[in-house]
């Protein structure tokens, strides 16, 4: 059945973005958590942080409010027994956001602002004024 059946050489199961995007509803919730697709639809009610919350990234991307939660250890080990498979490569792309956009005032062109966009930055490498040299 072409891509839906797609695997990894390791035998991980791909899905591609539209398929997880259908899975939002009370029948079935998936979210994906950096890269991984897990099936959350028997732990929505056991969820400490509440059903409401996963609903809302159902069938995307819930990469950010997962890691801003700062789940323990515990949650992490927990939602490994939720993965069903992978996002397929060729769609990791779609989901990827810029992690930081530097806002740069010019006061010559008194017309605002210049957006930077800094893609693909990992989280553990986020920016800080620390790090960062303007
Ligand atoms: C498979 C995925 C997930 C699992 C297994 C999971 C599990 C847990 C667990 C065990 C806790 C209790 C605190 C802790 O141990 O860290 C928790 C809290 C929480 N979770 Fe999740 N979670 C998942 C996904 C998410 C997502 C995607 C969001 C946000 C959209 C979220 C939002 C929260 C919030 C806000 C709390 C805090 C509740 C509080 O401190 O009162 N969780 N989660």
């Amino acid at each position: 059945m072409g891509e839906k059946d797609e695997k990894s050489p390791d035998g991980v199961k791909y899905y591609r973005l539209s398929e997880i995007e259908e899975q939002n509803s009370f029948k079935s919730t998936w979210i994906i958590i950096h890269n991984t697709v897990y099936d959350v639809t028997k732990f929505l009610e056991e969820h400490p942080g509440g059903e409401e919350v996963l609903r809302e990234q159902a069938g995307g991307d819930a990469t950010e409010s997962f890691e801003d939660v700062g789940h323990s250890t515990d949650a992490r080990e927990m939602a490994k027994d939720m993965i069903i498979g992978e996002l397929h490569p060729e769609d990791r792309d779609k989901i990827a956001k810029p992690e930081l956009v530097v806002y740069l005032g010019d006061s010559r062109s008194g017309s605002g602002h210049c957006h930077i966009a800094v893609p693909h930055l990992q989280p553990r490498e986020r920016v800080t004024s620390s790090n960062l040299s303007l």
